[in-house]
C-alpha cells in the first residue's frame, strides 16, 4: 500500500507507446513534468513490459547514481543484452562490473589517451578531406557518426581504413538498428537482422582478438596500442585473472555502441550552436585560431593544445546540458527499497531522466539561455545536477575520449570552414538520441587555413 502514486496502464504495453511517441515529438519531458505535477517526484508507470518508478530531482539522481550495488543494479532492455552480449559492462554488477570497467579504464584514462591526440587529429583531417572539402552542402549528423565510428575503429580496435572497417561499419549500423526495435525474432525483422549482424561482428572481433594476441606475443608491440590489445594483455590485481574472449568481444561491441552516436550528437549540436550564437562562435574561433597560429604547417594537435581549449569545452558542456545525448536510463531493484516515503518493490525498474534536471530553473538560472559561463567554475554546479555522463561508479568511462574527439573535431572545423544552417528549425527529436531536423544540413565555405 506504500507503492508510489500513478497507474501501470494496460498490461504489457503500459505507457511504452505513449512514451516513445512523446520522445519522437520531443515532448517526453513535458509529459514527465505533467506526471511530476500530478503525482509528485516519485510515481509509478509501466515501461517496456516492466513495472517502473520514475524519480526526478537532485535527490533522485543521487539515489540512482550512488546507491549500493547490492540494492540497485543496472537494467537494460533484454534486446540490449541479446545483441551486445551478456558479458558487457552495462550488464555486469558488483565485483564483475568493477573488474571489466577497470580493464576498460586502463585504456580510456587520460594518462593513456593523451598519447593519441595526434592520431585523432589525423582521423579528423582525413574525414574532412574525404567528406567536407570540395562540398557546398553537407548533412552533419550522419557524417559525425562516420567520424565517431572511424575514431573507435582506429583507436579502440586498431583497425585501419579498408574493407574490414567497412564490414564492421555495416554490422554496427544493423546492430544499433536492431537494439532499438521491438524484440521479435522472425526473419526480416529489424531485431532479427540486428542479432545476425551482432553474430557476424563478434566473429570478426574474435579474429581480431586472436591476431592481437599473436602480435603481442611475437612482435612485442605495445599493449597500449589500442583498447583490444590492452584488454588482451590485462591481468587482474593478483596478476592472474585475465578477461575471457567473450568479455573482450562483448565489451568492444558495447564501446562501439556507447561511443558512437553519443559523441556524434554532441559535435552535431555544437555545430548548430556555433551557427546560431555569433558571440559564442567568436569566442571559440578566437581560442582555436590562437592555437592554430602557434603551429607550423602539417603539425598535429597535442595534449597540451587540448588543455588550452578551455572555452570550447565550456561550450561543449553547455551543449550537453541543453541537449544531452542520453535521455536517461534504467536501474532495477534487487530488493524492496524505500525511497521518498514509498516502497519500490524488488524487481521493479527505476527510470531517471537527464534533461529535466538540466532545465530546472531552481538549479540552472534561466535554463533556456545558452550560457557557457555557467561552467566557469565547475565546482559551483551542485553535485548530481549536471548528469550528461551519469554519475557514481557507472559514470561514463568514455568521458575523456569523447572530450578529446570533440575538441579535435571542433578545432579542425572552425579553422577550416565557415557554415550556415540550411534549416532554421531549432527543435530536435529523440530517436532515441537527439536528432536535429533533417540531420542538420549546412552550407559550408572553406576558410583560408592557418595550418594544413
Ligand atoms: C558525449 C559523449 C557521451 C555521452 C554523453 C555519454 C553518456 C553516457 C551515460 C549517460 C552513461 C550511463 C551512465 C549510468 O548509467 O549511470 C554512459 C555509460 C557508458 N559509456 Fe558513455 N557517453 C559518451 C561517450 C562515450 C564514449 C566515447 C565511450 C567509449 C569510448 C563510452 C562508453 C560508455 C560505456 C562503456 C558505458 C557503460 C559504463 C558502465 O556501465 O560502467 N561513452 N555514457
Amino acid at each position: 500500500e506504500r507503492l508510489p502514486p500513478g497507474s501501470l496502464g494496460l498490461p504489457i504495453i503500459g505507457q511504452s507507446l505513449v512514451f516513445l511517441r512523446e520522445l519522437k515529438a520531443n515532448t517526453a519531458e513535458k509529459w514527465l513534468e505533467e506526471r511530476v505535477t500530478k503525482y509528485g517526484p516519485v510515481s509509478k508507470l509501466s515501461l517496456f513490459g516492466k513495472p517502473t518508478v520514475f524519480i526526478h530531482g537532485k535527490a533522485a539522481n543521487k539515489f540512482v547514481f550512488s546507491s549500493d550495488s547490492r540494492a540497485i543494479a543496472n537494467q537494460q532492455p533484454d534486446s540490449f543484452r541479446m545483441i551486445i552480449g551478456e558479458r558487457n559492462v552495462l550488464e555486469l554488477s558488483g565485483e564483475d562490473h568493477k573488474r571489466v570497467r577497470d580493464a576498460l579504464m586502463s585504456f580510456l584514462k587520460p594518462e593513456c589517451l593523451k598519447q593519441y591526440v595526434e592520431k585523432m587529429d589525423r582521423e579528423v583531417r582525413r574525414h574532412l578531406e574525404l567528406h567536407w572539402e570540395g562540398q557546398q552542402m553537407v548533412t552533419v549528423l550522419p557524417l559525425m557518426k562516420t567520424l565517431a565510428f572511424d575514431m573507435i575503429c582506429s583507436l579502440l580496435c586498431g583497425i585501419e581504413h579498408g574493407s574490414r572497417r567497412d564490414d564492421l561499419s555495416t554490422c554496427v549500423k544493423l546492430l544499433v538498428d536492431g537494439m532499438w526495435s521491438v524484440p521479435l525474432n522472425f526473419p526480416f525483422t529489424r531485431y532479427y537482422r540486428g542479432l545476425r549482424a551482432s553474430a557476424r561482428l563478434q566473429n570478426m572481433l574474435k579474429d581480431l582478438v586472436r591476431e592481437k594476441r599473436v602480435e603481442l606475443e611475437q612482435e612485442g608491440v605495445s599493449s597500449h596500442q589500442d583498447l583490444i590489445s590492452c584488454l588482451v594483455s590485462i591481468r587482474g590485481q593478483d596478476n592472474g585473472e585475465s578477461l575471457s574472449e567473450d568479455e573482450i568481444v562483448h565489451n568492444v561491441v558495447a564501446v562501439m555502441f556507447a561511443g558512437q552516436e553519443t559523441t556524434a550528437t554532441l559535435i552535431t549540436f555544437i555545430i548548430r550552436v556555433l551557427a546560431n550564437e555569433p558571440a559564442i562562435y567568436a569566442g571559440v574561433v578566437q581560442e582555436q585560431e590562437e592555437i592554430a597560429k602557434g603551429k607550423v604547417p602539417g603539425e598535429l594537435l597535442t595534449w597540451e593544445d587540448i588543455a588550452k581549449m578551455k572555452y570550447t569545452w565550456k561550450v561543449a558542456l553547455e551543449t550537453l546540458r541543453m541537449v544531452p545525448p542520453v535521455f536517461g536510463g534504467f536501474r532495477k531493484t534487487l530488493k524492496d527499497i524505500e525511497y521518498g516515503g514509498f516502497i519500490i518493490p524488488k524487481g521493479w525498474q527505476i527510470f531517471w531522466a537527464t534533461r529535466m534536471t538540466h532545465m530546472d530553473g531552481g538549479i540552472f538560472e534561466e535554463p533556456s539561455k545558452f550560457d557557457p559561463t555557467r561552467f566557469e567554475n565547475q565546482a559551483s554546479v551542485p553535485s548530481y545536477c549536471f548528469i550528461p555522463f551519469g554519475g557514481g561508479p557507472r559514470i561514463c568511462p568514455g568521458y575523456e575520449f569523447a572530450k578529446i574527439e570533440t575538441l579535435v573535431a571542433i578545432h579542425n572545423l572552425v579553422t577550416r570552414f565557415t557554415w550556415k544552417l540550411c534549416c532554421n528549425d531549432d527543435g530536435f527529436s529523440w530517436i532515441p538520441t537527439p536528432v536535429p531536423p533533417k540531420g542538420l544540413p549546412i552550407e559550408i565555405m572553406p576558410k583560408k587555413t592557418l595550418r594544413i
